[in-house]
């Protein structure tokens, strides 16, 4: 990732840690289907370009669709006319939530710039005041995402420095910035807790082969890639003491929507004694939906999963599932961490003792 650039959303972390830049006129996003070969700028003038960017995955991770989100709503009042601006900019906001369905931090988001929208008075107020809020929800989300690192570390509670293992990319790629469960890994290694990352591949967008290590190599943070089915002997070693994830969903009873895979990896840590963390932003609580049954879990193209880099690996005219989702139960997560605090044993309380 670049630095910012005069005129960009400022933060308060290291600005390197950013991916999403707002321009006032656009928003850029890091083409993260290119990462690693290119570090190629999509810059997106209007509300139907972010939706076609997050359907098509340049922007993924659940906190950065939201933020993104937010920034095409704000996009969609500028260009706006003076007479029906209300009637587009609540278009817009229909055409971005149909953009992907797990991730709830995409109709949080678009929730809270409905709610601004419904304050505006004219178009011009809704420019800068739908800009303003846009700009609230990115800095919230970095912000959330370093209290995150601080509330893990504590509730850790780690001696010696060990060795963990996460799924997917969690980092400053799929947030704000810095990162979820990523942001827990880059806070060890800070503290000197950190031996090593075990990084799963993450078949088939392999998110975590071409961007978790992207992100890892760049910050000099010790990485080891594996594939996805390596992880249970990873495990079986005894080096791993956590395994650390994010969360697309997480509902009220605890369960919790992550990438594929999320859930045999907690079935494995059960097994192998390894404990299980969810790190997400309070914005990725359904507090609606009573358990993880509810969850609209996204299928994409069973092309995605019939070719490797672009190359067809599978034979034609095979069926295949793609479901880029899955749910880990209460029962199998020892904490839940937001930046609201920390839930111990969820199966227990579910996400109530964090609720308003
Ligand atoms: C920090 S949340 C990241 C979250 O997003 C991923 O999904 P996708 O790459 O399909 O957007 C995955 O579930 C991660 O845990």
């Amino acid at each position: 990732m670049s630095r910012q650039s005069p005129g960009t959303v400022q933060q308060k972390a290291d600005p390197d840690t950013v991916a999403i830049r707002w321009l006032g006129y656009a928003v850029q996003l890091l083409d993260q289907r290119r990462l690693p070969a290119e570090e190629h700028w999509l810059t997106i003038e209007g509300a139907a370009g972010v939706a076609q960017a997050i359907r098509d995955m340049a922007v993924r991770g659940a906190p950065a669709i939201g933020i993104s989100a937010a920034y095409g709503v704000a996009l969609a009042a500028r260009g706006a006319d003076a007479d029906n601006w209300q009637r587009e900019v609540r278009d817009a906001i229909d055409q971005l939530a149909v953009s992907r369905p797990t991730a709830v931090n995409l109709f949080w988001a678009l929730d809270r710039m409905g709610g601004v929208l419904d304050q505006c008075q004219s178009r011009k107020d809704a420019v800068s005041r739908l800009a303003e809020a846009a700009v609230a929800i990115h800095r919230e989300d970095l912000a959330a995402n370093m209290a995150m690192a601080d509330l893990a570390l504590e509730a850790m509670a780690l001696e010696k420095p060990c060795s963990v293992l996460t799924h997917c990319n969690t980092g400053a790629l799929a947030t704000g910035g810095y990162g979820t469960a990523l942001g827990v890994v880059r806070k060890l290694h800070e503290k000197r807790l950190l031996k090593r990352v075990y990084a799963d591949e993450t078949r088939p967008w392999l998110q975590g082969a071409r961007l978790t290590a992207w992100e890892l190599v760049r910050d000099d943070i010790p990485v080891t890639l594996n594939a996805d089915g390596a992880a249970a002997a990873i495990m079986a070693k005894g080096d791993v003491k956590w395994v650390i994830v994010g969360a697309d969903r997480i509902a009220a009873n605890g369960d919790v929507a992550n990438k594929i895979g999320t859930y045999g990896l907690a079935v494995l840590a059960r097994h192998h004694k390894v404990k299980f963390m969810v790190v997400a932003p309070y914005s990725t609580v359904d507090m609606s939906l009573a358990s993880g049954r509810d969850i609209p879990i996204e299928e994409r193209d069973g092309d995605e999963i019939c070719q490797v880099g672009g190359i067809r690996v599978a034979p034609e005219h095979v069926n295949a599932f793609n479901p880029v989702f899955d749910v880990t139960p209460a029962d199998l997560i020892d904490l839940i961490v937001t930046e609201r605090g920390v839930v111990h044993t969820p199966e227990m309380t579910g996400m109530h003792p964090l609720s308003d």
